[in-house]
């Protein structure tokens, strides 16, 4: 029998043992890593690590040849993505995918998809259990608005709006489908200093005031060793180290890996 403190800290992911090759090229070599309830893990690696494709199989694009995958105790190698997106694993992509022309109140509702039972049609004619489903995604909608401070872009085409604006409805798509765990692939690619600020606060927001746990792939690091709760470095698909950031940033093979690869020093400027 487990203790209560023991189900508090309950891993929501684990991945164990998983390999995945593409003709010849072993993307990713054995891996295995969980993460707890709440929790913000990070991953890191040179380029071609192997990050990506554990965001891949973690969201059902990619299909491993060997290890498992359990989200809240259940398997998930072999599930489509759309399923395992629907069981409460969301992800944000490196380049944003919204739909430009529509607002952003248009794209946060098209994240609660997965929790319409009726379609359009239905929604259209405004009836019965319709309509209270339709008030419901709408009401969530607006939560997530204020969350992310949204409000005075909300009527807006997503594709007229600044990119740190775009990049944290993407998040907003994400939290609209109200997941268990998300997956943030490089949320601060590409942002000036202050957008990454807030995207930061977002994130920690995310965190500690939803306890939603994630999975964080990015290249700043120093905004992977200031939010991070655990890191993995992988290099050449296999995980080097995985720990705290002060114990990743002064593991030597760690060091090693970044500056052989990418000439970094982790945990500080590139
Ligand atoms: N669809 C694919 N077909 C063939 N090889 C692939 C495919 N996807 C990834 N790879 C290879 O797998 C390895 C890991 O790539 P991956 O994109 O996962 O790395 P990454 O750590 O995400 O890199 P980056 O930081 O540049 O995004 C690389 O050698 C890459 O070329």
């Amino acid at each position: 029998m487990s203790l209560p403190d023991e189900d508090a800290q309950a891993n929501v992911l684990e991945m164990d043992q998983v390999t995945l090759a593409f003709d010849g090229v072993t993307a990713v070599d054995g891996v295995s890593f969980h993460v707890a309830a709440g929790e913000l893990f990070a991953i890191i690696g040179p380029n071609g690590a192997g990050k990506t494709s554990i965001f891949n199989v973690l969201s059902g694009v990619y299909r491993p040849q060997k290890g498992s995958v359990r989200f809240l105790g259940d398997e998930i190698v072999g599930k489509r993505p759309h399923k395992i997106a629907a069981m409460g694993i969301a992800r944000t992509f490196q380049n944003i995918e919204l739909f430009g022309h529509l607002s952003v109140v248009e794209n946060l509702m098209l994240g609660r998809h997965n929790h319409m039972r009726y379609g359009a049609l239905a929604a259209f004619a405004w009836v019965g259990r319709a309509r209270r489903e339709e008030l419901a995604n709408r009401a969530a909608v607006e939560e997530v608005i204020d969350f992310l401070e949204l409000e005075q872009w909300r009527g807006l085409p997503v594709g007229l709006l600044p990119y740190g604006v775009q990049k944290r409805v993407e998040l907003g798509r994400a939290l609209a489908m109200e997941p268990k765990v998300l997956l943030l692939d490089e949320p601060v690619a590409g942002m000036n200093v202050e957008e990454t600020e807030d995207m930061a606060r977002f994130v920690l927001d995310v965190r500690d005031e939803l306890g939603i746990a994630m999975v964080m792939v990015e290249h700043d690091m120093g905004l992977v060793m200031d939010l991070a709760d655990r890191v993995m470095v992988l290099d050449f698909g296999k995980p080097i180290r995985t720990g705290t950031p002060a114990e990743v940033q002064q593991d030597p093979n760690v060091v090693r890996a970044y500056l052989g690869e990418a000439h970094q020093t982790v945990g500080g400027v590139a």
